[in-house]
């Protein structure tokens, strides 16, 4: 038996809650409560992983990711850098809500500092229920985790039978087990049954190229999100800088347009110091600089392909080194 082990990958799987951890009273029933089950009985419900690699559980949280939090970023950062950091361990696998999966990954993918694998999973059924995905999306994640073409590639999201870079996967439906897409860029890859294809890998920078760091960051910066629409008022910007936010991004209309009310309370936030950044509303497509919207003239930033959650992600740790908006511009284009 200890020659079997020989060889196997050491994959530490680190829990957070979500449906995956989530359970309802009966198998018809459409409430359910996220995050109840713990990590050893996620483990133990998929018996084949002790296949793939040798496994430890650990619980950093146990919640649904629509509660997810700075606090909580942080530990889980610092507990996968310190295993990372350490002989003993060659992957993560990350079990998580899915709500909010694409900005902890995101999060991830800018502040951990090794090319071994980390990946997320979630699922989108409760534990129990009827044909629930989080038994195989785990088996899968594991797989995703122990191959070694998942080194260097950054942060991934294996779901649903496909592997995603952090930084180009959202979530895109609300209940479907097929809830997760790279609408720009398409998947990074996809895990049949534990067996990986790898397609493009991301060419932007993350992980052990990135240089954002949290070792000395105890709290992170007041980042709001404002929904452009038809009609928007600009007292909504105006209290988020009241009330403290040290960057606001915008989910514009289309191409990051808002209206001139809101562009011009926009303005004078950047003359107060407070950095600003165009992201949009809309699934796909990127966010030019200087299309409609001067943003040379204004000093706004233009996201690119990131949209609202991920821009706040990256602008949260942007600011922990400058509120140059052109530094910051140039940080929206590297990573
Ligand atoms: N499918 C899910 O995981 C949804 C849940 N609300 C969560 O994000 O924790």
């Amino acid at each position: 038996a200890e020659k079997a082990e020989e060889g196997k990958a050491r994959i530490r799987i680190l829990a957070t809650g979500g449906t995956i951890a989530g359970t309802q009273t009966r198998q018809q029933d459409h409430a359910y409560k996220a995050g109840t089950l713990d990590v050893e009985q996620l483990i133990a419900a998929v018996p084949d992983l002790k296949q793939l690699a040798i496994l430890g559980g650990e619980q950093v949280a146990n919640i649904g990711s629509q509660d997810m939090n700075d606090a909580v970023w942080l530990k889980l950062a610092r507990r996968i850098n310190a295993l990372l950091a350490t002989p003993d361990v060659d992957g993560i696998v990350v079990t998580h809500g899915t709500d909010t999966m694409e900005e902890t990954a995101y999060f991830l993918n800018l502040v951990i500092r090794s090319d071994k694998p980390v990946v997320l999973v979630g699922a989108m059924r409760p534990a129990n229920a009827l044909g629930a995905d989080g038994p195989a999306n785990l088996y899968n994640a594991v797989a995703v985790a122990t191959h070694p073409g998942a080194r260097g590639r950054g942060v991934l999201v294996a779901i649903n039978d496909e592997i995603h870079a952090a930084r180009s996967v959202i979530k895109t439906n609300t209940t479907n087990v097929q809830a997760f897409e790279s609408p720009n860029r398409g998947p990074a890859g996809l895990v049949h049954g534990g067996r990986v294809t790898w397609f493009e890998p991301m060419d932007k920078k993350h992980t052990h190229r990135s240089e954002f760091s949290i070792e000395k960051v105890e709290k992170l910066p007041r980042v709001d999100i404002l929904y452009a629409h038809a009609n928007m008022s600009a007292d909504l910007l105006e209290a988020a800088v009241k009330n403290g936010a040290r960057g606001l991004v915008i989910a514009g209309v289309g191409e990051g347009n808002m209206t001139h009310q809101s562009r011009e309370v926009l303005a004078k936030a950047v003359k107060q110091g407070v950095a600003v950044v165009r992201s949009t509303r809309v699934m796909s497509g990127i966010v030019r600089r200087t299309s409609e919207v001067d943003d040379d003239k204004l000093g706004f930033v233009a996201s690119g392909e990131l949209n609202p959650a991920k821009s706040r992600v990256l602008l949260q740790l942007a600011l922990t080194k400058t509120k140059d908006p052109a530094q910051l511009q140039q940080y929206f284009q590297e990573y």
